[in-house]
C-alpha cells in the first residue's frame, strides 16, 4: 500500500552568526548549510497496519509525513502510495489520505466546527450521502455532538484534537497520517483518541502511520515500529522483537527497613539506593530471580518488592544510544 524507495530530502538553511553586525553582513554575503533531513529511506507498509514512526527531535519524522502526504517533493527516490506518487497526483491523491498535524489546525479558527466540516466537504467534493454517514459515525464515536456548534478557538485542546481527527476522516480515506495526535492531551483524552484509532483500524481497516514521542501511544497501538534517526531508518520491527531483545532485564524496587549502606548483590546491578529503597536491575537470562532475592533478604529487611520489565521508553532510549543518536 505504501512503498518508499531511497527517499532523500535536504534543506538549504541560511547560516547567521548572532549580532546586528552579522545580520547586516548576511544581507550581502549569505552563507548556507545543508541539513540532510532524510537519507536514503526505504520501507513498505501493508494495508491495515498501524505503524509507529518514532525518533528523537529533528530525526526526520515530519519531513517523511510531508513527503508521504505530497506536501514536500523529495530530492531523490520514489514513493508510491495506493498507486499514486503523492506530490505528482496531489489533487487526486489527497482524497484517499487523511492527515492530522497535532501542532497545527486544519479547522477555521473563528467559525463553528460544523461550518469547517461543511467547507471541507466542498473542498474534497464529498458526496452528500457519504458526508452525512461519515459525519454521523464520527460524531457518535468521537462524542462531538456537544461541540459541533462551538467556534474552534473556544475548544479545549482535547476537544479540538477530536475535531481535527474527524475533519481528516470526513472523506473516508484509506490511510491516516497522524503527527503527534496526543500531544498535550490529558490522560482521559489520550485514551479516547487511542481507542478511536484502534477501532478505526480494526473496523474500517484504515492504515495508520503514527508519529509520537509518547511511547505509551506506540505500546497501545502500533504492532510495528519504524525508527528514524538523523534522517536514516534505523529499526524496522515489531514491539515483540524489541522486547525479546531487551526483555530479559527486570527492574526490582525494594522498600526495606533503613540500612546503613547499599546492599551488594552478585548478579544484580544497583540502580539507586536511598537508605529505605533500593532499585536493582537483573538480567534474568543470566541470573535466577530467586537467587537475587534471597541474597537481598540476607542483607536487608524487606517491606515491599516490585518487579518490572523494562518499559518501552527505556528500550527505545537504548536503541537511540546504540545508534549514537
Ligand atoms: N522547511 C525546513 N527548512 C529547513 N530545515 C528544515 C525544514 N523542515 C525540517 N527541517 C530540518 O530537517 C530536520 C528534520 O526535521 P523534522 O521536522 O522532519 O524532524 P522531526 O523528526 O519531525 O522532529 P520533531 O520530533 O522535533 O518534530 C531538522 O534538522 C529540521 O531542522
Amino acid at each position: 500500500m505504501i512503498e518508499l524507495q531511497g527517499i532523500s530530502k535536504s534543506f538549504k538553511v541560511a547560516k547567521r552568526s548572532p549580532g546586528i553586525g552579522q545580520a547586516f553582513k548576511a544581507l550581502f554575503a549569505r552563507e548556507h548549510t545543508i541539513v540532510h533531513a532524510l537519507r536514503d529511506v526505504s520501507f513498505s507498509i501493508g494495508e491495515g497496519e498501524i505503524v509507529g514512526y518514532i525518533g528523537p527531535n529533528g530525526a526526520g519524522k515530519s519531513t517523511s509525513i510531508k513527503v508521504m502526504s505530497g506536501i514536500l517533493v523529495p530530492d531523490e527516490g520514489s514513493c508510491r502510495i495506493m498507486g499514486h506518487t503523492p506530490w505528482r497526483d496531489r489533487t487526486e491523491y489527497v482524497r484517499s489520505i487523511g492527515v492530522v498535524f497535532g501542532q497545527r489546525s486544519q479547522l477555521w479558527w473563528d467559525v463553528p466546527v460544523l461550518d469547517s466540516f461543511e467547507l471541507l466537504k466542498d473542498i474534497y467534493r464529498i458526496r452528500e450521502a457519504d458526508y452525512r454517514s461519515n459525519l454521523a459515525m464520527l460524531t457518535e464515536t468521537l462524542d462531538l455532538e456537544p461541540i459541533l456548534q462551538v467556534p474552534v478557538r473556544q475548544l479545549s485542546l482535547g476537544q479540538r484534537m477530536r475535531c481535527e481527527i474527524a475533519a481528516s476522516l470526513l472523506h473516508g480515506p484509506r490511510i491516516l497520517f497522524l503527527d503527534e495526535p496526543t500531544i498535550g492531551l490529558d490522560a482521559v483524552s489520550k485514551l479516547a483518541v487511542r481507542k478511536f484509532i484502534r477501532t478505526l483500524n480494526e473496523e474500517k481497516g484504515v492504515t495508520v502511520i503514527l508519529t509520537t514521542h509518547d511511547m505509551s501511544d506506540i505500546e497501545a497501538l502500533a504492532g510495528r515500529i519504524l525508527m528514524i534517526g538523523k534522517g536514516t531508518l534505523l529499526y524496522d520491527g515489531t514491539i515483540e522483537k524489541l522486547r525479546s531483545r531487551f526483555g530479559t532485564e527486570r527492574k526490582i524496587t525494594v522498600d526495606h527497613e533503613p540500612s546503613e549502606k547499599a546492599p551488594e548483590v552478585p548478579g544484580a546491578t544497583l540502580l539507586s539506593w536511598t537508605g529505605e529503597r533500593t532499585v536493582l536491575s537483573v538480567d534474568t537470562e543470566r541470573n535466577r530471580m530467586a537467587d537475587v532475592l534471597s541474597r537481598l533478604t540476607g542483607q536487608i529487611e524487606l517491606i515491599d518488592v516490585s518487579v518490572e520489565a523494562k518499559p518501552v521508553d527505556e528500550m527505545i532510549v537504548e536503541l537511540y544510544r546504540e545508534h549514537r543518536i
